[in-house]
């Protein structure tokens, strides 16, 4: 299995412990459930593109067919669930429509909120697992597990979080390490992807040009600080938000991190949080 086969050349010991990590958890998962009752929950992100690889090493590993070709793996029957938006940029939706059609995915395309579309999904497909590429530093991530049930208020099933505890910079090991296919919006600059509306190149790697023209800027791999990946995402409008911008090192205001500190934890590694 060639990402498999990528991690364990690779002599990045970090990068590998966190691989065996995800890959426990996913093997935890799939003997938990069948593969009827799990789905992945993807969107063209650079997180849940670290989670489709990990999976389909996790279910080949857990299938017991090491020694598969590249050709053995194009087919990997899971559910697939992208909620696509009008707002989405187009590179996202047709790196999602690419990826899905490269590995087999079934993708079922969602035009609902959340809620009321994985109640209709689950109206007609038994399932009961969900897995999301959602880490720690997420807003939606406090108080999460690797396992989670949902949210009180929402439709029941368990919420499969293999890669909470990676880092920006894990992600960007794994993706670069395994050379697999990425969104192309994140070689124009962006770090971190939500709507048109809301999202732009991240200003700390922008290229600085003299002459006016067009801005430029690096690849999002090259972002050195992991706390600075929201920095392109404008927040949305709330009365916290409008008085309290993204500062400029790409953390939120003291305040709000305050709050978040009140209700979530941080791991430090190096100079790094998690
Ligand atoms: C498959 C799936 C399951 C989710 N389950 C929950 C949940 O149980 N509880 C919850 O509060 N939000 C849940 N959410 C919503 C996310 O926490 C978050 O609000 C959503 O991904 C939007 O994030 P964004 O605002 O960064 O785009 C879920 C989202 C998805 C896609
Ligand atoms: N529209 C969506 N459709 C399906 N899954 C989604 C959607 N939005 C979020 N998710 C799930 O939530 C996870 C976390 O979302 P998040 O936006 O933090 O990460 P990402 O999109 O993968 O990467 P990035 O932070 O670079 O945008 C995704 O990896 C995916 O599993």
């Amino acid at each position: 299995m060639e990402v498999d086969q990528a991690i364990r050349g690779s002599d990045d010991m970090r990068l590998k412990t966190k691989y065996n990590n995800a890959i426990y958890v996913i093997q935890r998962a799939l003997a938990l459930y069948s593969i009827e009752e799990v789905a992945l929950s993807f969107n063209g992100g650079k997180d849940s593109t670290v989670l489709l690889h990990l999976l389909r090493a996790g279910y080949f590993l857990h299938k017991g067919e090491q020694s598969c070709s590249n050709g053995g793996l194009t087919s990997f029957p899971l559910r697939t669930i992208y909620f696509e938006s009008p707002s989405a940029f187009p590179e996202i939706n047709t790196f999602t429509y690419d990826a899905a059609s490269r590995y087999g995915l079934q993708l079922d395309i969602i035009r609902s909120d959340f809620k009321s579309g994985l109640e209709n999904l689950f109206k007609a497909n038994p399932i009961r697992a969900i897995f999301l590429g959602v880490r720690i530093g997420d807003p939606t991530a406090v108080g999460q597990e690797q396992f989670s049930p949902s949210s009180p208020g929402w439709p029941p099933f368990m919420r499969v979080n293999p890669i909470l505890d990676w880092s920006y910079r894990d992600v960007w090991a794994f993706l670069l390490t395994c050379k697999v296919q990425y969104c192309s919006l994140y070689d124009q600059g962006y770090t971190s992807i939500g709507s048109i509306h809301d999202t732009t190149p991240n200003s700390l790697l922008c290229i600085s040009d003299s002459s006016g023209h067009k801005e430029k800027f690096k690849p999002a791999y090259l972002l050195s600080d992991g706390r600075s990946e929201r920095a392109g995402r404008v927040k949305k409008c709330s009365p916290i938000s409008q008085s309290s911008p993204v500062a400029e090192d790409g953390l939120d205001d003291p305040e709000s991190q305050v709050k978040r500190m009140r209700t979530g934890s941080a791991i430090a590694v190096g100079d790094e949080i998690l």
